[in-house]
């Protein structure tokens, strides 16, 4: 945690760049969300080496709306340089936050006293889903406000309603007017109050609106994943009291105030580690994955072990931030000696496999012989993407807008093809594009860069070739 006073190298409020400044010189060279990125690879490689996972997109996007809560500085270390977190900074500058980033992945941000939401950059909103979590931080000083539709990935129909129904628990009414959301706040405490959806965003919005409440809210059947967990870890350095961190039971004491100069780091992602586990079995490859929240990911390993797959776990160590546990983790060449699971593979809420998770199984059952079902209820249409690998050769089945079947072993073929609107699935075609010997293209990856920081140069040290071009 860095002191409440100002250290000298602190910027002083209204000294930091203008992050549109620092991002015309960026050279990490930045897509605009206008201009399309396409990648040219040249599979059938195997991959080898060692790659360290960068900290979620999904919990990057509720810590930069819970900024918001805190009129002191905050700090984040090792952030991720990804498209989704350039939308919400967008967002946040366009309504007076200073924000600067340090070096390439420390991020300061720091809210004016009042926040300009005429101002709101409605284009950045709408690409992303996690504008919703801004209701959760505004309803404490804006008694009237709108935001646009919220967009993000799309995987059929995505309700609002668990949102609607937990935070009319504090006396906000959300009401939908024509692509906009109008918020009315005539704040009260909830007490005690049961989430409508163990959703993620739901359970990190209510958390956002119990932080600043002084009396005390016990919210029941709340999400336990990971980016819910590193928002509540940062909440707690803001002094926040949280109770049953990682479990559906969440008792939060807020404060109605927060001042405090922060730092923090958040956790590494354990969907990117299920991106590089998949990659690493469907190319048949040796790759180690260094911090890796493995716990996050227990249930997913089990299966890959069931499935014959070896990997090695290093002993585990603390993340930086102190509060999870990671670890190193070797996947070992299978030689073509995986098998499918005899029973479907599908998500649950943590500790159950992870939604995100579960489409990197498709092309890992691609390569193991037998046929897999993959039931993917959760959402109404993101099953539909996987049957995209078959034009890589991998042989699968939709049995209806939820399930697949997928047979292998597959021979990989190269294919020209387009990112489906969908992160997961998009990177789904990259990894087959991998596996498949000649040249790939895969063209339009903005919504790879949602999620993922420079994963082109990133697989290139695991001796991939992949060209980004424009
Ligand atoms: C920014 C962020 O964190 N995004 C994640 C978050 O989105 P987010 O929390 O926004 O997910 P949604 O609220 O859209 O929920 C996903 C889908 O699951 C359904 N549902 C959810 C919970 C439940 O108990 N019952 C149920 O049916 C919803 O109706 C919806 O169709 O969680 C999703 C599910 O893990 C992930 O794919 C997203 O990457
Ligand atoms: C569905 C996803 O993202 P979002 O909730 O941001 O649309 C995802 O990250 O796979």
């Amino acid at each position: 945690m860095i002191p409440d006073v100002p250290k000298s190298s602190d910027p002083e409020p209204g000294s930091f760049i203008n992050h549109a400044d620092t991002l015309a010189s960026n050279p990490l060279g930045f897509q605009s969300i206008n201009r399309e990125v396409h990648l040219r690879i040249e599979g059938g490689r195997r991959l080898h080496g060692d790659i360290t996972l960068k900290a979620s997109k999904n919990a990057a996007v509720a810590l930069l709306c819970a900024s918001l809560l805190n009129y002191g500085l905050t700090r984040f270390l090792n952030f991720p340089r990804i498209e989704e977190v350039t939308r919400i900074i967008e967002v946040l500058e366009s309504i007076g936050v200073k924000i600067n980033w340090r070096d390439s992945n420390t991020l300061e941000l720091r809210r004016p006293k009042r926040l300009m939401l005429e101002n709101l950059n409605e284009e950045a909103a709408r690409r992303t889903r996690s504008v919703l979590m801004l209701i959760g931080p505004l309803m404490h000083d804006h008694a009237e406000f709108d935001i646009p539709y919220a967009g993000g990935c799309k995987l059929g129909e995505r309700t609002i309603k668990p949102h609607q129904y937990a935070l009319e628990e504090f006396g906000v009414s959300i009401t939908a007017t024509e692509k906009r959301y109008t918020v009315k706040v005539g704040k009260k405490a909830p007490g005690e109050m049961t989430l409508y959806e163990t959703g993620n965003t739901v359970t990190n919005n209510t958390i956002l609106a119990a932080a600043c409440m002084a009396e005390e809210t016990f919210i029941q059947a709340a999400s336990c994943d990971y980016m819910v967990q590193d928002l509540c870890y940062f909440l707690q350095s803001l002094g926040v009291e949280i109770e049953g961190i990682g479990t559906p039971l969440l008792r939060i004491r807020g404060l109605p105030k927060i001042k405090k100069n922060i730092e923090y780091t958040p956790t590494e992602d354990p969907i990117e580690a299920m991106f590089f586990i998949s990659a690493a079995v469907t190319t048949d490859s040796e790759i180690t994955i260094r911090q890796v929240p493995f716990r996050w990911i227990a249930l997913e390993l089990t299966k890959l072990k069931k499935m014959g797959l070896k990997y090695t776990l290093s002993s585990s160590y603390k993340a930086a931030n102190g509060y999870v546990d990671l670890a190193d983790i070797t996947i070992h060449r299978h030689w073509g000696k995986l098998s499918a699971l005899p029973d479907k593979l599908h998500p649950n809420v943590w500790p159950g496999l992870n939604p995100d998770s579960l489409p990197y199984f498709v092309p890992i059952a691609g390569v193991a012989t037998g046929r897999t079902l993959i039931h993917d209820w959760i959402y109404e249409q993101r099953a539909i993407y996987y049957a995209e690998l078959s034009e890589l050769g991998i042989k699968v089945e939709l049995l209806d807008q939820h399930r697949v079947h997928v047979r292998g072993p597959s021979e990989l073929i190269k294919a020209n093809m387009s990112c489906p609107p969908a992160l997961r699935p998009a990177s789904l075609l990259l990894i087959g594009m991998l596996a498949a010997s000649g040249v790939s293209i895969l063209r339009n990856v903005y919504v790879i860069n949602r999620g993922y920081e420079d994963l082109a140069a990133r697989l290139n040290t695991l001796g991939a070739s992949v060209e980004v071009f424009s």
